[in-house]
């Protein structure tokens, strides 16, 4: 068990919450996040990247609970998280913006610097390091931003959506990244992108309007497709089976 969320409960507007009482456990490896529009994805992974303080309940990595500026501090060193849109910082260089990640994660200066090439290599950017961000196709922004939660050495990695927008190719080239990271990075993804599931993911968590109709690995997930479901689309069949629909 990794990262936990304990009886968080959270809402936008007075007395309509998104998360009631919800508890759930990440464990190690991959795990994606499916869940239908406004199930409360981006919610949870805002959450769980304490960029969302619950009204109630906590998060934890490993029993580090980030409720003090100190314990908040280490928790998001080892907490990466990567929201729907990365945002190029005006004018600086990849390497520049990569170290200055490191740097906002209390890294020193010259040690975030020295993270920051070995961390674009490790995102297949290191030929670009004198690049500016605004010169990145969508793909690479994408790699852009889990370099810069490399950088700082995360050892769970939220992404909201990574792959949304992105043509089959950049697709391809983004699993294949996190299948080569998984070996040291735990990840947390949220999807609406089901096919290729069990080639890139050990676990699947589905979230539907506040709860969790399923959690488990691939392959138990995969097995509660119906039986006439075809053979490509067993993700997709086995989802429908627990979503209700959009909120
Ligand atoms: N900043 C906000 N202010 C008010 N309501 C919000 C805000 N962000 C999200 N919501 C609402 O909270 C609910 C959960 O939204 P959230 O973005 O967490 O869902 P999601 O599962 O990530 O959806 P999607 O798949 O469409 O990205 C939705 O009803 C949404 O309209």
């Amino acid at each position: 068990m990794i990262l936990e969320v304990s009886r968080c409960t959270f809402g936008y507007r007075r007395g309509v919450h998104v998360l009631d009482n919800l508890s759930l456990a990440f464990e190690r490896g991959c795990t994606v996040l499916l869940g239908p529009n406004g199930a409360g994805k981006s919610t949870l992974l805002g959450i769980a990247a304490t960029a969302i303080n619950p009204v109630s309940g906590q998060v934890s990595l490993h029993g580090l609970i980030p409720d003090s500026a100190k314990s908040r501090k280490k928790y998001r060193r080892r907490v990466g998280w990567l929201p729907q849109q990365v945002r190029p910082v005006a004018g600086l260089k990849l390497r520049e913006q990569v170290a200055y990640a490191g740097w906002l994660k209390g890294m020193s200066r010259r040690a975030a610097w020295d993270a920051a090439a070995p961390a674009l290599d490790r995102v297949g950017l290191g030929g670009l390091g004198e690049r500016t961000g605004r010169q990145l196709s969508g793909g690479q922004l994408r790699r852009l931003g889990i370099a810069q939660t490399l950088v700082h050495g995360a050892r769970v990695v939220l992404m909201d959506e990574p792959t949304a927008g992105l043509d089959p190719h950049q697709r391809g080239v983004f699993r294949d990244l996190i299948g080569e990271l998984a070996q040291t990075t735990s990840f947390v993804v949220s999807t609406h992108q089901t096919e290729d599931l069990a080639e890139i993911f050990d676990a699947v968590v589905i979230l539907d309007q506040g709860v969790v109709p399923f959690q488990g690995p691939v392959s138990a997930f995969l097995a509660t497709a119906p039986a006439n479901a075809a053979p490509g689309r067993l993700a997709e069949a086995a989802y429908a089976g627990y979503v209700r629909g959009e909120v």
